[in-house]
């Protein structure tokens, strides 16, 4: 199986405070990623760790096979949309896709013209005087037009109203499908990415919780509905709520569950995602803002 983002033990801080630490994951070729995780989880910081604007504290990451710190030729498969979509807002779109003709070696103008005639994008109109989800697609479109083997997309679809939201990512699915790309996206909306990805990276306190293709994630993930207080053997409970006679669990591991005072039940990508996100034990900052928790 060929990787196209690899992380050993990848860390990053800025002074004491670590924002993504032991990260340690692989992201197969061909896969539509999802990158989940609470606001500060640390998804841009390992976005932009995996395109060489940050230097790893800690570990190492590899690009299609090459470390990207430092390495432009590492990049030249690689597509990229930070989460601010920076553009030059001077610039027209018309402007830009001329101008990323001329900066990279393999370019397809007539996708990027295509898209963004369809979409009603002004092509003379300086960027900076786009709305922010037209300046988001002139962003994607260029990456796009990039043809890359590896597109990282922090928050692509955060400005997008609902259907342009939904024509991305059939876009996006359409493209990468022709091409064999592999994409990875962070995101909020667990809807968007259950009907997109087939894959799975989930950060939460700086660390990777799961990493795995969604198929086998759920497979491995159930609900357990049972008698108060009795725990399940041999698995893992994530997260668990309780009424006066009942639990209601969600537990990881791969066992068979024949046990009849269990009920169990298989799980959305969104419980599953939701059941990491529900942390009994997230950190809170009562003592820094000096109010009581
Ligand atoms: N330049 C910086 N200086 C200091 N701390 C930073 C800096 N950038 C990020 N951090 C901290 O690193 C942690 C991870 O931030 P990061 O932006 O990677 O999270 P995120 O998961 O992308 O969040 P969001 O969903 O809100 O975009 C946070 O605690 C954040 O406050």
């Amino acid at each position: 199986m060929d990787i196209a983002l690899q992380a050993d033990g990848l860390g990053k801080r800025y002074g004491r405070t670590w924002a993504l630490r032991n990260c340690t994951l692989r992201l197969p070729t061909g896969r539509i990623a999802a990158l989940v995780g609470p606001n500060g989880a640390g998804k841009s910081t390992l976005l932009h760790l995996a395109v060489g604007l940050l230097r790893p504290d800690e570990g190492a990451v590899r690009i299609l096979g090459q470390e990207p710190f430092n390495n432009i030729g590492a990049l030249a498969d690689v597509g990229f949309v930070a989460q601010d979509t920076p553009l030059y807002r001077d610039f027209s779109a018309r402007d830009l896709v001329t101008l990323g003709g001329k900066l990279n070696q393999r370019w397809d103008a007539a996708l990027a013209r295509g898209r963004l005639a369809q979409l009603g994008i002004p092509p003379d109109r300086p960027v900076g005087k786009l709305s922010g989800g037209q300046r988001a697609q002139v962003a994607l479109a260029l990456a796009l037009a990039k043809r890359p083997r590896l597109l990282l997309l922090d928050e692509p679809v955060a400005s997008l109203d609902p259907l342009a939201r939904r024509e991305f990512l059939q876009a996006l699915m359409g493209s990468v499908a022709e091409s064999d790309t592999t994409v990875l996206l962070s995101s909020h909306l667990i809807a968007d990415v259950e009907r997109t990805c087939d894959h799975l990276i989930l950060l939460l306190r700086s660390e990777v919780k799961l990493d795995g293709s969604v198929d086998d994630l759920l497979a491995e993930h159930h609900q357990l509905i049972g008698p108060r207080d009795a725990a399940p053997p041999g698995v893992e409970v994530i997260r668990s709520s309780h009424t006066d006679r009942q639990s209601t669990l969600v537990v990881r591991g791969n066992r068979v569950f024949d046990d009849p005072q269990w009920t169990v039940k298989d799980l959305t990508l969104e419980d599953l995602v939701l059941a990491y996100l529900n942390d009994d034990t997230a950190t809170t900052a009562h003592d820094a803002w000096g109010v009581p928790a």
